[in-house]
């Protein structure tokens, strides 16, 4: 299956005060037609600067290396005005608050519309016969109602799900989902997800879903990337990442995942915090949290390594394995 989105060895660094710190290393990932994949970390780690990276939406005092290639295309050579054809068009993105993303004085259907007459040479009344559609294949039962309306006559699930007929209107060939579901009640959220993983499969899009909560990662993606410090420490099919985790801090996000059996543990968070980009330890990122620090990664980092097929992870255990491609 073609890959749809390639990151190829990433470093995003920003300037503080004078000098480059990097927030993001050595990154490279690769999400297929149709695949969702996860991509996972506390706050801090760097999920949003890798989102905003692919978006072309980095503060210009960033500096970026490496390759982003969407269908084959490197999106870190596009100039503004090409990239802002590609967005809204084959790349789409939806965000936590979909409040901060509508336009509070404009209705729904001239917002819904708008993309599909830039992108796609939509009349204004075949646009808004189109927005009808797409607002009843996103749930909404009362469409017309709803493409009347301004965006703070619409409950969080209702905007969400507006954002999300936005996102999808022009067939995007990549979508990124930054925590689409936190701010929504539990209900909701198991709502949204369905409607994402339908809209995946039917569009043949790619997802990026970016959250911090591995239990609903389960629930969407077929691979997930666990983030620490701006690089990947483990990657895999979900199954391996829940079945046989091999890094302490995928092993302490899994001990802080409620349970839905309804059986009941303790629920244990990991000591410390992310450092900040200043603070970064020397060698692994991640030894002082780590429970059982090996001194090797007191000096210097591991790289990703191979634990069986498809499964990488950044421990000395794994790093001499090689990896066969992500
Ligand atoms: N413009 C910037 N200038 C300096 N540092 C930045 C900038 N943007 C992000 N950072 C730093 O980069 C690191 C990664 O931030 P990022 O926002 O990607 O984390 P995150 O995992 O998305 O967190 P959250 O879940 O809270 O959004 C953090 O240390 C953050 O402080």
């Amino acid at each position: 299956m073609a890959a749809v989105l390639e990151v190829k060895d990433l470093k995003v660094e920003f300037p503080i005060d004078g000098e480059y710190y990097s927030a993001i290393e050595k990154l490279s990932f690769s999400i297929h037609t149709g695949e969702t994949l996860g991509l996972v970390g506390e706050s801090g780690c760097g999920k949003s600067v890798t989102s905003l990276a692919i978006m072309g939406l980095l503060h210009p005092s960033a500096r970026v290396r490496g390759q982003v290639l969407l269908d084959g295309r490197n999106l870190l050579k596009l100039t503004k005005s090409q990239f802002n054809t590609l967005r809204g068009n084959r790349l789409s993105m939806i965000f936590q608050e979909p409040m901060s993303a509508l336009n509070p004085v404009l209705r729904i259907k001239d917002q819904v519309g708008e993309g599909l007459m830039v992108h796609k040479g939509l009349t204004k009344r075949q646009a808004e016969r189109a927005t009808l559609d797409l607002l009843k294949q996103v749930g909404l039962k009362n469409a017309s109602d709803v493409a009347s309306a301004y965006p703070h006559q619409l409950s969080g699930g209702m905007q969400q799900r507006v954002m999300i007929a936005m996102a999808v209107a022009c067939n995007p060939s990549l979508l990124i989902a930054d925590e689409p579901t936190t701010a929504l009640d539990v209900t909701i959220q198991a709502q949204i997800l369905k409607l994402l993983q339908k809209l995946a499969e039917e569009h043949q899009m790619a997802m990026l879903f970016i959250t911090h909560n591995l239990g609903v990662v389960a629930r969407i993606a077929q691979r997930v990337a666990i983030m620490y410090a701006g690089r990947i420490v483990e990657h895999g099919f979900v199954r391996q990442i829940f079945k046989n985790p091999c890094h302490p801090y995928t092993i302490g996000l899994l001990n802080s995942v409620p349970r839905i059996d309804g059986e009941r543990h303790r629920l244990e968070s990991i000591p410390g915090h992310v450092p900040s980009l200043r603070d970064m330890p020397a060698g692994c990122k991640f030894r002082p949290r780590c429970a059982n620090p090996e001194c090797l990664c007191r000096d210097s980092e591991p790289d990703l390594g191979e634990v069986e097929p498809g499964h990488q992870c950044r421990t000395w255990q794994y790093a001499n394995t090689g990896v066969s491609g992500l």
